[in-house]
């Protein structure tokens, strides 16, 4: 007999369930403590204040601007105290420590090299310094009972020209955790393809990559990401409701792009509360991830960065739960829906839906 006795969706019980998380910006997620320890030891000035609590604060009323271009002003302190290779050990360590203790079983973790060269590191070493800093956060995890996997992606920033030397890359250290790519900045006037020889040369060496597409931008945003460059999965894609027209009566009509979008199970990573402080969705209640859950695209939930949303995980969950009463039948389908679309290897991929979160849900529904 099953789910005679579920255990009630709170935020507690939604900790405990296996998650998966591809949409996390390294640089968007460290402790406001670490931010501060790391300014003082590293002779960075600039932070708005030394008090844990106050700057925490400040960092999500400050990304809470409703615009994507102020937003992003507010990485300029994270990123200013990850110029050493101690820094980013000590980052991405503590970021595979706090999704394990959050629930997530797999993670991919983005972050843009080239905005650590500051101090004269170079592109390979930031890269052995992050992967370096996964393993110990995953093996401090696994010592206190957790077991999380963290797989890389590496940004190319869209008002930069790197993007080609980012992908190579990328690809130099696809078999020690990076596996993927992605472009991310400022969207407005940086449309994909003015990276397609990036794209280019990532397909040609059979590597994945998905694009920040669909948020401070619309339609022609997306189409370009999916149909010029090849992106494999959309970070955000909110605008694809551009493309959807509900009628009064409830019928639904897709157009060209949104039918491909969920005919070809195109993932979207959506990040309901970033989404709300940079101003692509009015509020959780009217996020459009409500409309493409129903109408059954893969969509996935995710961070953005927990530090400027002040978010987590399971917090990003439970508060779909307490906006659209999502059960856990729905939790279930975010996270099967992630790791299909996640950027490892089928076998693995199949191996952590069946060990992992299939059991894991089924113990908390039954
Ligand atoms: O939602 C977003 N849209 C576009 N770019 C973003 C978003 N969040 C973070 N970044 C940008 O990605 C860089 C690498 O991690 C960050 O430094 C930030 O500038
Ligand atoms: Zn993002």
């Amino acid at each position: 007999m099953s789910s005679m006795n579920p255990v009630p969706v709170t935020p507690e019980a939604i900790r405990s369930a296996p998650k998966v998380l591809l949409h996390d910006h390294l640089d968007g997620g460290l402790r406001p403590a670490t931010v501060i320890e790391l300014a003082e030891a590293n002779g960075y000035r600039e932070l708005p204040t030394s008090d844990v609590g106050e700057l925490g604060r400040w960092f999500s009323e400050a990304a809470d601007s409703g615009s994507l271009v102020r937003y992003l002003e507010t990485f300029a302190h994270t990123c200013g105290v990850m110029q050493s290779t101690d820094a980013l050990v000590r980052v991405a360590a503590e970021c595979a420590e706090d999704l394990a203790a959050d629930g997530v079983v797999y993670a991919e973790v983005r972050y843009a090299p080239e905005l650590f060269c500051e101090n004269g590191l170079s592109l390979d070493t930031i890269v052995e310094a992050v992967q370096e800093g996964f393993r110990v956060g995953t093996a401090r995890a696994l010592e206190s009972g957790r077991r999380i996997r963290i797989g890389t992606l590496l940004c190319a920033m869209r008002q930069n020209a790197r993007s080609l030397e980012i992908a190579e890359l990328a690809v130099r250290h696809r078999d020690t955790g990076v596996v993927g790519f992605d472009i991310a900045g400022p969207e407005a006037g940086f449309p994909p393809t003015r990276n397609l020889d990036a794209f280019e040369y990532l397909r040609q060496q059979n590597a994945h990559f998905t694009i920040h597409a669909g948020e401070a931008f619309g339609l022609p945003s997306i189409w370009e990401a999916l149909q010029h460059c090849g992106a494999e999965r959309l970070g955000h894609g909110v605008r694809i409701v551009d493309d959807i027209k509900v009628d009064d009566d409830g019928t639904v009509h897709l157009g060209r792009l949104a039918s491909y979008v969920r005919d070809r199970r195109i993932p979207l990573e959506m990040c309901p509360s970033s989404n709300v402080q940079t101003g692509a969705a009015p509020s959780i209640a009217e996020h459009p991830i409500g409309l493409l859950t129903k109408l059954r695209f893969r969509v996935t939930v995710n961070t953005d960065n927990r530090l400027m949303s002040g978010c987590s995980m399971s917090s990003e969950m439970a508060t779909l739960v307490d906006q659209f009463g999502y059960g856990w039948a729905d939790l279930q389908w975010f996270t099967i829906n992630a790791m299909k679309s996640a950027f490892i290897g089928f076998d693995e991929r199949l191996a952590i839906i069946n060990t992992i979160i299939k059991p894991g849900y089924a113990a908390l529904t039954s």
